[in-house]
């Protein structure tokens, strides 16, 4: 059942986190000698610098280095009493990025220059001859506070993929013997930080995998962040995995944090990997092998730690012999391989897993009473689950709702079944619920295929997707 693969293949490169790289200011200025002081003052406080004697140097500089802070002249050769210049170098830098702190350096005594590039949105200034221990506390707060800005988006982000995701489920009921292995398994890869695949039938535990790999791993402090990354348009896919910057494209109204910073320092878990276009695949590769990325929009490179987790219920060595699947991609992600099998190899979990869904639900509806009656197990047990373990718990959560006492009879479970008797409880069902089932039946029937379950439904494949959406059906391709 499982199969770990060669400890030679390369996993991701562990470059150093974002997170501790020192912080970065860009020193503007046209007078070297002032440069080089402030040069050497920076880096003695620990700050990385990098300098610029014009206006135009200061932008280009903008562009390629990952700025975290501009401390810049007023006064440049072309124009040194008004300002002006440096004014309109502020406005451009806002333009830019709204969010870099900037901090003005002015003549003494120039206080409509202090003022002026204030209302320009200048977060603070100090008068030139400065004083050191100023200067470096001024440049500190406002370190400080653009640190705490960024990172209460990432929280924010960070919600919204909880929000989106299953929330933090830990338990994996698994004693049957064919998971032994794979809980074995887990548990020798966890603290590793390789790379691994997960592959398996649709709702077979995948993400509770991952999960557990994140949970038992040095990176269980920092995000784990799931992403269906076989099913982002070509559009979606760069920004949702390396952010963008505000103005990348027309919807891009602010700065995004794609889900491979979120991640940085924790887990990134690719879901239906199998199903990403050879387009993406390239752009994800190039970012496993050298642990860099540029958002949408910007040309600064970005370092990440992410460890990859990624997941398929899709034969990737026959996609790689079809040329449907890069061969170098499936090395960078496999470097373990955990195969979950399907829940009717495993019949020993059933019970287990109906009992831990019924406690689940009994919580959730104030219901802790409930129970199964012999012949609802025993029906159970007969059934073939061919959407796994997911089509258990939903079976169970039904059978909670339809049970009028405390016990759950067979009837109440309502399960799937051929021929007249599967008739008679389809009349039972709602509109919705029978929707739902001949989506799945379509689906099954054409092996994911959307295209093929759209024209057998005679729907649309865009009103086929809408629909997946709404019943939550994952799986598609
Ligand atoms: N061993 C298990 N113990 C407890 N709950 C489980 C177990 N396996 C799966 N589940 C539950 O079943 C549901 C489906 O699991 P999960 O999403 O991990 O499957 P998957 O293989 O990733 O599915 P898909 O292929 O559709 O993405 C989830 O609600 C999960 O919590």
């Amino acid at each position: 059942m499982v199969s770990p693969v060669s400890e030679s293949a390369p996993s991701l490169p562990n470059p150093p986190s974002a997170a501790a790289r020192p912080p970065c200011v860009l020193v503007a200025d046209d007078q070297a000698d002032v440069l080089e002081a402030l040069r050497l003052l920076l880096k003695r406080d620990g700050l990385t610098v990098v300098t610029s004697q014009s206006p135009a140097g200061a932008l280009a500089t903008l562009e390629a280095e990952d700025v975290d802070l501009v401390l810049m002249d007023l006064n440049y050769a072309r124009d040194t009493t008004s300002g002006q210049e440096g004014i309109d170098l502020l406005g451009r830098i806002r333009a830019q990025d709204a969010s870099l702190p900037v901090v003005v350096m002015t003549a003494w005594g120039s206080v409509e220059g202090a003022v002026e590039a204030m209302r320009a949105g200048a977060r603070d200034y100090v008068q030139k001859p400065w004083d050191n221990t100023r200067l470096l506390a001024t440049l500190r707060t406002q370190l400080e506070l653009r640190r705490a800005l960024k990172r209460s988006r990432r929280l924010e982000e960070e919600n919204q993929h909880l929000r989106r995701g299953q929330g933090n489920q830990l338990a994996m009921v698994s004693e049957s013997r064919s998971m032994q292995p794979v809980r074995r398994l887990i548990e020798r890869v966890a603290p590793s930080g390789a790379n691994v695949l997960v592959t398996g039938e649709h709702g077979t535990g995948k993400e509770v995998v991952a999960r557990l790999i994140h949970g038992g791993s040095t990176r269980s402090e920092r995000a784990f962040v799931a992403v269906n990354s076989g099913g982002l348009s070509e559009g979606v896919f760069e920004s949702e995995l390396f952010g963008h910057v505000k103005g990348a494209f027309t919807d891009a109204k602010s700065d995004r944090i794609g889900c491979f910073e979120l991640a940085d320092g924790g887990t990134l878990f690719l879901d239906e990997i199998g199903n990403m276009p050879l387009s993406q695949q390239a752009k994800l590769l190039r970012v496993l092998q050298t642990g860099e990325l540029h958002p949408v929009g910007s040309s600064k490179t970005r370092r990440v730690d992410v460890r990859v987790v990624s997941a398929t219920n899709v034969d990737l060595s026959r996609a790689v012999a079809e040329g449907r699947f890069r061969e170098d991609l499936l090395y960078r992600l496999n470097t373990v391989e955990v195969q979950l099998p399907p829940l009717r190899e495993r019949r020993e979990d059933i019970p287990l897993l109906a009992a831990h869904f019924l406690a689940e639900q009994g919580r959730r509806y104030g219901r802790p009473n409930v129970r199964l009656s012999s012949e609802a197990l025993e029906a159970l047990l007969a059934y073939a689950w061919p959407g796994n373990v997911r089509e258990l718990e939903h079976a169970v959560e039904r059978a909670m709702l339809m049970a009028s006492g405390d016990e759950v009879t067979q009837e109440d479970l309502l399960l799937k079944r051929a021929g007249r008797e599967g008739m008679a409880r389809l009349e039972e069902m709602t509109l919705e619920e029978v929707e739902r089932y001949l989506i799945e039946r379509a689906l099954a029937r054409h092996e994911g295929n959307v295209s093929e379950a759209a024209k057998g439904l005679g729907l649309s494949r865009s009103a086929l997707y809408r629909r997946l959406q709404y019943y939550g059906i994952k799986g598609a391709r």
